[in-house]
């Protein structure tokens, strides 16, 4: 950067997570505004540096999405200005570097964004230069689908029907970017992964799609693991590769089933921010008195695959190899944790916040605690799945359990499923009477 930029007033576009150009509400918004706007993308070392992996997926997965926004936005003579380092410093430099009318970014709601956003808000403020958020990530923000009282839905199916009912009041709009405002920049090449200390991984960005064959069949199938009849477009949406208002315009009218799913991401959203507690506690408190057993040994071979038990093993082997699993394996891996083996819901959620691609907190952490009966819509606490009934159900030919685990597999079960059921119902039992 240098001072002469500071000629020209320019708006600042902040990508965070939104990586997309078309039909991004805050990029249009400040694209609409008399300024030439300069994006740029702030490589946060406050949340790398907790990343023990260096070869961590999601971070190539952004520094892809990114690259290839900055080609596109080359072709028309501007690009993105990537930065390493805390937010603030970096928006320290730009101040003094740029005469900045505005910085737009679309609003994030996880309590850490939320205190970031206020501490840049709040530094903008005394520059003198406005900081305007807008909704992108979700159809309905926290406070627009509540209770007649104005209090949060705690339970799925009330919130669910609100929220339909509250769609057919408005029209879902997408909006197209126009390339005509952004800032002219000199080519220039973008930060490698190396010098923010990540490695490339074997990661391709694939283009995320709506697919009709996927989505129209998806509630005749999505139980199966074996047929892989799901989207796989949970990472498009937890970074923004995707829009989801294109997601639920096509939803609305090719699937309710796959609508219901985008509601529950909303639901889990909406619960975080009304409740932030939930980040390290039950959501029910009474859940807090559950004496977890925490075996350290126990916890390695669920989380190396290495339980004896095949549909939770080859969910683990999923996990660890590709950074996805299915979410009925993923029902069934984290009830076998917290159930058969008395582990703290909290040691599952944190192994999966590190290996899952997709990974979300407001959805892992309200699907652990949905699947350890501790959540606020949580599923009983004595519904404890039985890994073999469920292979019976849904991979019955063992397409799934094949495909992961090796042919010479001959773990011995780490535990036996009726004691092991027992032993849970009475220590939940003990906890929650
Ligand atoms: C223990 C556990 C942990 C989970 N952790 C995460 C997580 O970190 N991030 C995450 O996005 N989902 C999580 N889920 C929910 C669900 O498993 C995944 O969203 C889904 O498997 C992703 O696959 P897909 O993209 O093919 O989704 P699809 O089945 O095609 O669904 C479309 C989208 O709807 C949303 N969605 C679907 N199911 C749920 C759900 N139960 N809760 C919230 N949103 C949902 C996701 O954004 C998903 O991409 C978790 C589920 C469990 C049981």
């Amino acid at each position: 950067m240098s001072k002469a930029q500071k000629t020209e007033k320019i708006n600042i576009f902040w990508f965070r997570r939104d990586l997309r150009l078309d039909d991004n509400t805050a990029l249009h918004e400040s694209l609409q505004s008399e300024y030439p706007v300069l994006p740029v993308f702030i490589f946060d070392t406050e949340i790398l540096d907790k990343l023990h992996n260096k070869e961590d997926k999601r971070v190539d997965y952004i520094h892809q999405a990114i690259s290839k926004m900055h080609q596109e936005l080359q072709k028309h003579k501007s690009g993105i200005r990537v930065f390493h380092g805390k937010p603030m410093e970096i928006f320290k430099n730009l101040v003094e570097n740029y005469d900045i009318e505005a910085v737009f970014a679309n609003k994030d709601y996880e309590p850490d964004a939320i205190a970031r956003d206020k501490e840049i808000a709040a530094f903008l403020e005394k520059n003198e230069i406005s900081f305007r958020t807008c909704k992108d990530q979700v159809i309905f923000e926290e406070h627009e689908v509540v209770k007649n009282d104005n209090t949060p839905y705690t339970v799925y199916t009330p919130y669910a029907k609100k929220w339909k009912e509250k769609l057919k009041d408005i029209s879902v709009q997408s909006h197209k970017t126009d390339f005509k405002n952004f800032l002219p920049l000199k080519p220039e090449n973008m930060i490698s992964l190396e010098t923010i200390g990540f490695k490339k991984t074997d990661l391709d960005l694939v283009e995320p799609k709506l697919e009709k064959e996927i989505i129209s069949d998806y509630g005749k199938y999505r139980n199966f693991p074996g047929m892989d009849h799901t989207t796989h477009l949970g990472v498009a949406l937890r970074f923004g590769t995707i829009s989801v208002r294109k997601c639920v315009q096509y939803a609305v009218k090719n699937n309710e089933t796959w609508l219901n799913e985008l509601i529950w991401r909303e639901f889990f959203m909406q619960i975080l921010f009304h409740f932030p507690q939930v980040v390290k506690h039950c959501f029910k408190k009474k859940y807090e008195n559950i004496e977890w057993r925490n075996n350290e040994k126990e916890f390695k071979a669920w989380c190396e695959g290495k339980t004896g038990y095949p549909i939770v093993d080859a969910g683990m082997k999923q996990l660890n190899e590709t950074g996805f699993m299915h979410n009925r394996v993923r029902m069934i891996t984290a009830s076998f944790l917290t159930k058969h083996l008395l582990i703290d819901w909290r040691w599952g959620e944190a192994y999966f916040a590190e290996k899952l691609l997709d990974y979300e907190l407001s959805s892992n952490n309200g699907n652990w605690q949905w699947v350890a009966g501790c959540g606020c819509d949580a599923s009983p606490y004595f519904r404890v799945f039985n890994p073999e009934e469920q292979v019976k159900k849904f991979d019955k030919d063992h397409k799934y359990i094949r495909e992961w685990i090796p042919e010479d597999y001959n773990e011995k079960p780490i535990v036996e499923h009726k004691e092991a059921r027992e032993r849970a119902l009475k220590v939940y039992k003990k906890a929650v009477s």
